[in-house]
């Protein structure tokens, strides 16, 4: 296995590179419209602590679904596992991350919680028992990555507030089956403004090393129990790339997770924790050039989960 180094992921970006003319920037929220298309990084930081790091890695962007692992993970503290599965179940759902069919013919309970409706009823268990559940984000990320001035893109937050009709349907379809408590409205700005997380590719691997240290932060921390590290990597195995999960574990063979503003966090478990970003987007949603990196990565280092 090569060692790990900058030199060997700006050749792995270099391979790439040319797909990053080839995927689709997400549109349907306007803001997100607006990055250079082109972008390309990555970064990662190992379980003891070391970080590499090429190509756009200091850049900021929107994490979007990444989000979904963070708030998941807060629920997680706040929640008996009862409690969250009996809201939101654990199997893939083989749909698009908005689709609306399967939640009426399985009468509001979303599939998982790495989809809109699942990471919705999420949020709204966390608007019930947090006071500030948006302050309190801030504070987890600003801990896990170590980084005092991560803060909400407001820009992005409402831009996707004003194109919201498809969000708001699935929370209003959820209450309509008791499965949704609190506001509307209220809970989908919580949600938005996590989706507008602004970070880059070196602070997202730094904050995604609890996935791959059983529950520790790169401080040392614990932020959940080893059982719950592995569950959430499991569901982001089955769940986390929505219906392109099955593709993605058949090409890279790692727990991730994606995010329309063109991030990808992936975990090798007590090895390291990886970020890539570029915004094309394949038709699924995930990143293209992202997607490819990862594949030429685990093929490069001969280690992935599976
Ligand atoms: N896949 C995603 O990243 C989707 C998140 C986006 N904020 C939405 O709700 O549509």
């Amino acid at each position: 296995m090569p060692e790990l180094s900058n030199a060997l992921l700006e050749t792995l970006l270099e391979q790439v590179r040319p797909l990053t003319a080839r995927g689709a920037v997400a549109s349907y929220i306007p803001a997100l419209a607006e990055v250079p298309a082109h972008a390309l990084g990555i970064a990662i930081v190992t379980s003891d602590g070391q970080l590499f790091q090429a190509g756009d890695a200091q850049t900021r962007f929107s994490v979007q679904s990444i989000s979904k692992v963070l708030s998941l993970s807060v629920a997680l503290t706040r929640y008996s596992d009862d409690e969250i599965w009996q809201r939101v179940g654990k199997e893939p759902s083989g749909q698009p991350f908005n689709s609306l069919v399967q939640l009426e013919l399985e009468h509001g309970k979303p599939r998982n919680p790495f989809i809109n409706a699942g990471a919705l009823v999420v949020c709204d268990m966390l608007e019930t028992r947090l006071t500030a559940p948006r302050q309190r984000m801030l504070e987890f990320i600003r801990q896990l990555s170590g980084t005092a001035d991560i803060n909400y893109d407001r820009h992005v937050a409402r831009s996707e507030y004003e194109h919201s009709a498809r969000n708001a349907a699935i929370a209003w379809l959820m209450k309509s089956f008791g499965n949704f408590h609190n506001d509307v409205s209220k809970v989908m700005q919580t949600y938005f403004h996590y989706c507008a997380l602004s970070m880059n590719c070196v602070e997202l691997a730094r904050s995604f090393v609890y996935l791959a240290n059983q529950g520790k932060a790169v401080d040392g921390t614990t932020i959940l129990t080893p059982r719950q590290a592995r569950q959430i990597n499991a569901l982001m195995i089955t769940s986390g790339m929505y219906d392109g999960a099955g593709e993605f574990a058949w090409r890279v063979g790692m727990p991730a997770k994606s995010g329309v503003g063109g991030g990808i966090i992936a975990v090798i478990p007590n090895k390291m924790s990886i970020a890539v970003w570029s915004p094309g987007l394949d038709a699924i949603g995930n990143s293209l050039a992202g997607t490819a990196v990862l594949e030429l990565l685990s093929e490069q280092l001969g280690s992935s989960v599976l």
